[in-house]
Parts: structure tokens; sequence; C-alpha cells
């Protein structure tokens, strides 16, 4: 049967699928199957190299064309759901037909099994495919590599520009920064927002950006999340923050509002805050802050807090912490974020701005003078101490500052208060111990009892004037006892 050349089953009645045994008739020259009801796909046939005549129209025969009968015509397969060259493209397919490449086909059919259909697709790519899988997985990894190196030589340098501030966004297009007092107006918004941009942080009111201008000055750019108040209401108590003017204060230079969009611009400052400087980094290179520095921080920023609520009764900072303590290069103090709280919403308290708050203060955007003495307290206890105050029921890492000190001195452990940098000065234990007191006066829970920032400010430079005096460890002792009296008389 090897050496018949001519095999003419035409219009009969076979059905079953055609038989893969012909594929063994190597001097096959013609092959007639059409008008009959062969089912199944059509096997490869791939031995039969001398076929010349081919047709198994108008059977019911499904899958693709094998890749050996695909130069026959048309005509030669009508009448069946047959798909690939010369037919139409197989849907499992993109190639016409190349499935049947090994003379392999979809045994079920179009439309007919559609998983065993994928199998296949996935099992036998064409050449094509494979390459262009490979070539564009490369492209696609460059790509990736190329992103992360320049993600890695950026930082995480960003735009501040938001599509609303950039024009299109409605409403932002027509509106400017505006700048306060004596600023000098060397950039616009556009350049603000082609500036290069670094997150700096995220705190209570939106993201802070350090944006550094081209040919310009570097800027620290805050965008204000739930902002609550009115345009009308934003301008009035903005116009009020631009006014303050302190060496102290970290100066507002311009804001923008729109509807989508409210950004301040203040200075950058380098250094960075307190809060990084204290807990940042704990490894070498860090450069540990001395007594002098904490002090003179202390004084500062009691400064600029006095500066504040000198300007009417009503006027508080409402969000004293060590991240809003930034220093400039000889470890001066500016309070920044100033008039903030009464512009956002009462948005979620973080742990570390709640270990600050007074205990009396139950909406953050009614803030007293008072309240801010007790987080000024804090501030001077965390200083002291270097340890993160938090709230004590909020409580993961860091400590209720206020109550630790007490435990720590009730049980007369006078030296566990200190930071241990702190205590290899020895001549300041003194005024360290008259901080402590300080501090602990300003942290009492009642606000009617808590110094004013003026009295806080005369203390602080009185004890720094006293710097050498005496070195009394019974007066020490005295006064940590003082301490002591001072929170047995107040939780009472
Ligand atoms: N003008 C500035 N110069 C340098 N660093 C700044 C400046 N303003 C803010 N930062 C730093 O950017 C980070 C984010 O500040 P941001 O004020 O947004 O949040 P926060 O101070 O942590 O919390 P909050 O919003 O409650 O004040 C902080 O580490 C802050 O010290």
């Amino acid at each position: 049967m090897t050496t018949l050349v001519r095999l003419n089953l035409a219009s009969n009645s076979f059905s079953g699928s055609v038989p893969a045994r012909f594929g063994n008739l190597t001097q096959l020259r013609t092959l007639f199957l059409e008008n009959n009801r062969f089912t199944g796909s059509l096997p490869g046939l791939e031995e039969l190299n001398e076929l010349a005549q081919f047709n198994v129209s108008y059977n019911m025969l499904n899958g693709s064309v094998p890749k050996k009968l695909q130069a026959f015509g048309e005509d030669s397969f009508l009448g069946n759901a047959l798909c690939g060259k010369p037919l139409g493209i197989c849907p499992w397919d993109d190639g016409g037909g190349e499935n049947g490449a090994n003379g392999t086909s979809n045994p079920s059919g179009v439309g007919g099994n559609v998983i065993d259909g994928e199998r296949k697709k996935k099992g036998k790519l064409s050449g094509g495919a494979i390459a262009g899988i490979v070539v564009g997985s490369v492209v696609v990894l460059l790509l990736v590599v190329f992103a992360l190196i320049l993600l890695c030589r950026s930082g995480n340098k960003t735009r501040i520009a938001a599509a609303a501030v950039s024009g299109g966004g409605g409403g932002g297009g027509d509106k400017k920064l505006v700048f306060f007092g004596n600023s000098v107006k060397v950039f616009d918004l556009e350049d603000l927002l082609r500036a290069s941009a670094e997150v700096l942080g995220k705190g209570t009111f939106g993201t802070t950006y350090k944006a550094v201008l081209e040919d310009g000055p570097v800027v620290a750019v805050k965008r204000l999340k739930d902002v609550t108040v009115s345009e009308k209401e934003f301008k009035e108590k903005i116009d009020v923050v631009g006014v303050m003017d302190h060496e102290n204060l970290v100066p507002l230079r311009a804001y923008y509002y729109s509807r989508e969009e409210k950004l301040l611009v203040h200075d950058y400052l380098p250094m960075g805050s307190l809060s990084a400087i204290l807990h940042g980094n704990k490894g070498a290179g860090r450069i540990p802050l001395n007594w002098e520095m904490r002090s003179g921080i202390a004084l500062g920023a009691a400064r600029g807090i006095e500066y504040l609520h000198s300007q009417g009764p009503s006027v508080s900072h409402g969000n004293i912490k060590s991240s809003n303590i930034l220093l400039t290069k000889s470890y001066d103090a500016r309070v920044s974020d100033f008039g903030l709280a009464h512009l956002v919403g009462p948005s979620s308290t973080p742990n570390r701005v709640a270990g600050y708050r007074a205990p009396e203060v139950t909406d953050p955007r009614r803030v007293s003078q008072k309240a801010d003495v007790y987080s000024f307290g804090v501030l001077l206890l965390e200083l002291l101490t270097g340890k993160a105050p938090t709230h004590a029921l909020l409580n993961e890492e860091g400590v209720d500052l206020p109550r630790w000190v007490q435990s720590v001195v009730r049980e007369e452990w006078s030296s566990e208060v200190f930071d241990i940098e702190l205590l290899r000065y020895h001549n300041s234990e003194e005024e360290m111990v008259q901080l402590l007191q300080l501090a602990v006066d300003c942290a009492v829970p009642y606000p009617d009892n808590r110094p004013s920032m003026s009295q806080v400010r005369q203390r602080i430079e009185e004890l720094r004037g006293s710097s050498g005096m005496k070195e009394d460890a019974q007066d020490q002792i005295q006064q940590l006892d003082s301490i002591n009296d001072i929170y047995h008389a107040s939780s009472r």
C-alpha cells in the first residue's frame, strides 16, 4: 500500500476521522476525500511529499489546516469548519494556521473546545511569535532597567505640578502666586511647577516638597490637603500668617489658592528639623546635639512662639512639635507651620502629634496659647531626654513624655531622665535640671498653672546665663524633689 499513488474516496458516506495512516502513503500524488462525513481535524500528512492533488471539501472537518496542506487552494477545503491558510485566520492564531506547522490542528474546531485551543496556542508558538516575545521581553527589561537607573539617580525627584494647577484642570489657569511683604518675586507659578522637586515628608496638613527653581532659590512647598475654609477665609487667615516677621520663624513667602490646589511657599532650611536631628540618623556620622545647642534651640523656639503669641490673645501656633522646629546651619531654631491648624479640617491625628497635645484640646483647630505652652513643654522634655513623645494610648514607639518623666523623677533616678548624649556635660547639670523643671511646669495638666511664653523665654535666658555658676549636687536633688512636688500637686 505504501506505493499507492492515487486514492479517491470522494462522494461516499465515510464518517469518523480521516485516518492518520494516510500519512504512510508516501508515494501518494492524489487524495480525494470530498463529499463525505469525515469529522475532526486533518492529520498532518507530513510524509506526503508527492501529493499534487488534494480535496477534503464538504465534510465536517474542523481545526486548522496543517502547514503541509496550506499550498492547496481554498476549493480543496470548502464546506468544513476549517481555518488557517488558505482559509481565514484561526481565532486562536494570528498567523494563518501556523498551528499546523507540525502537522497538528485544533481537534475540536472553531468555537469548539476553547481550552484545548488555548493549550495549543501556548504549547505551539510559531518561531515568529517566539522571536516577538523574546524581543519584546528584552525591550521591556531594558526599559525597566533604564527607569530604575533614572530613579536611583534622582532619588524621589518629582514635580509639584498637578494637572489642576497647570491650567486645564478647571479654574486654576488664571490664578497666580501671591507673594508677601518684601519677598522678591524672582519666580512665578510656572517656574515653581517646572522645578525639580523632592518629597520632604507628609504631615498633618499635606505633603512638603523641596523645590529647586531654575536660576532661583530653593524653597519648601507645602501642598495643603483638606482645606475646609472658603477662599475668602483662607486669604484672610493666610494674610495674618504672611505678615509674621521674626528671626525665629520660617517666613511664608507666597501662597497659591485654587479650587483644586492650595500651595504654601516657605524658605527651605537645609539642616532640616529638630526631630530629624534628634531621632533620625543614630548611626556613625551622626552629629550629637550638645547642651549648648539644645538650650539654644529651646531659646530660639521659645522666642519664635512668644512672638506669635504677642500678635494677639487668640493667636497661637496650634502644632508645636520637633518636626516644626527647623534649624539653620548654625543650629538656630526657626518655628514653622504656624497658623495652619486653623485652615484645615480635623483629620485623623497622627500618633506623633497626639504626644504634644494638651489634655484640654478637643478640637485641633482651636488651640489656645496655654495649649501651645503645654506642647512646648513636651518639646523641652524631648530635647532633654532625647525621646520621641507619643500618646500613651496610641503608643507604638516613643513614650508619653510628661508621664514618663514624672515616673522617673518620682523614683529619684535623676540622671535616667536625661539623654545619654547630655550626661557628659557635667558642668551644665544644674541648667539641665532647671530646664527640666521648666518643661514640667509647662506640661502641667491645668492650663492656668502653665507659665506664659514670655515667662518661659525669660527662664531659658536666665538658666543659660547662669552657666557654670554653682555645682551643688544637693541643690540639684532639691530641685528634682520640687519637680516631684509639682507633679504630686498637679495630679491631686
Ligand atoms: N521649610 C522647610 N525646610 C526644610 N524642611 C522642611 C521645611 N518645611 C518642612 N520641612 C520638613 O519636611 C517634612 C514634612 O513637613 P510637614 O510640615 O509637611 O510635616 P510634619 O512637620 O511632619 O507634620 P505637620 O504637617 O503636622 O507639621 C518634615 O520633616 C519637616 O521638618
